[in-house]
């Protein structure tokens, strides 16, 4: 395997494409093999990409055969990490927060929301999914007894910055961030920031671009 740290933005970021359908191959289609061509064309990525993608990593599949789609799955999803379970804390159970963690298929990705927290003395106490929303006072004491590593932030944007601070300060190294904000974190801190605003946005400029052809006729 390639050192880690050389390998594409674009190949890890495709690496959960592949695992997700490699998965629903394997547990809902009953098919044992696949080709590069195959993978590639449920995806709309080109088969010499994904060949190159899982280069990276070593060699799987036999030419002229294909992959076996158990294997590759289990080992795509060991390189994922997701052949355990992460369990995170999310903060703010508000629309989102519930929809995050009513969210069934998580757990086929290796996530698992274990902990919710607010600070409205109204929601403390309310069941989610089974979930009891917790104090966000508590935050360091859940954090320590788990060894919790992944937060989610599902607060508005002026709480943001304020939640992330005291995920960091508890021991949380990585944010799951659906506030449309920028978060200030140490280097170490890892965020993915979940702005769903953008890709709306994208989507209305091209049917606005659409729109002005047809009106000038073009
Ligand atoms: N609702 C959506 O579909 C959606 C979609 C995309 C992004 N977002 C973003 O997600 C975030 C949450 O949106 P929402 O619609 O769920 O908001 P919401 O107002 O329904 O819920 C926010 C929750 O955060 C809690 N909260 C506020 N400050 C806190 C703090 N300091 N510590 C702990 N808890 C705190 C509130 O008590 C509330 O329960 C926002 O930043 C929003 O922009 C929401």
């Amino acid at each position: 395997m390639k050192n880690r740290e050389n390998i594409p933005k674009a190949t890890i970021e495709r690496l959960p494409l592949y695992y997700r359908c490699l998965d629903k191959m394997d547990t809902f289609e009953d098919i044992d093999v696949v080709s590069s061509k195959d993978l590639g064309g449920k995806l709309d990525i080109p088969s010499t990409q994904v060949r190159k993608d899982l280069s990276y990593y070593g060699e799987f599949g036999r030419r002229g055969v294909g992959y076996n789609v158990n294997e590759l799955k289990k080992s795509v999803g060991k390189i994922l990490g997701v052949d355990r379970m992460w369990p995170a804390i999310l903060v703010g159970a508000g629309n989102l927060g519930h929809a995050l963690v009513n969210y069934k298929s998580f757990s086929m990705m290796g996530f698992e929301i274990a902990y919710v927290l607010d600070n409205d003395p109204a929601k403390i106490g309310n069941m989610i999914n089974g979930k009891k929303v917790q104090d966000i006072k508590n935050i360091d004491k859940i954090v320590a007894e788990t060894d919790i590593k992944l937060g989610v932030i599902a607060v508005p944007t002026d709480a943001a910055q304020v939640v992330a601070d005291e995920m960091i300060d508890s021991g949380i190294k990585a944010i799951w961030n659906f506030a449309p904000t920028r978060l200030l974190v140490p280097p170490e801190i890892e965020v993915k920031n979940e702005d769903l605003a953008v890709g709306i946005v994208s989507l209305i400029y091209h049917l606005s671009w659409q729109e002005e052809m047809e009106t000038k006729g073009e």
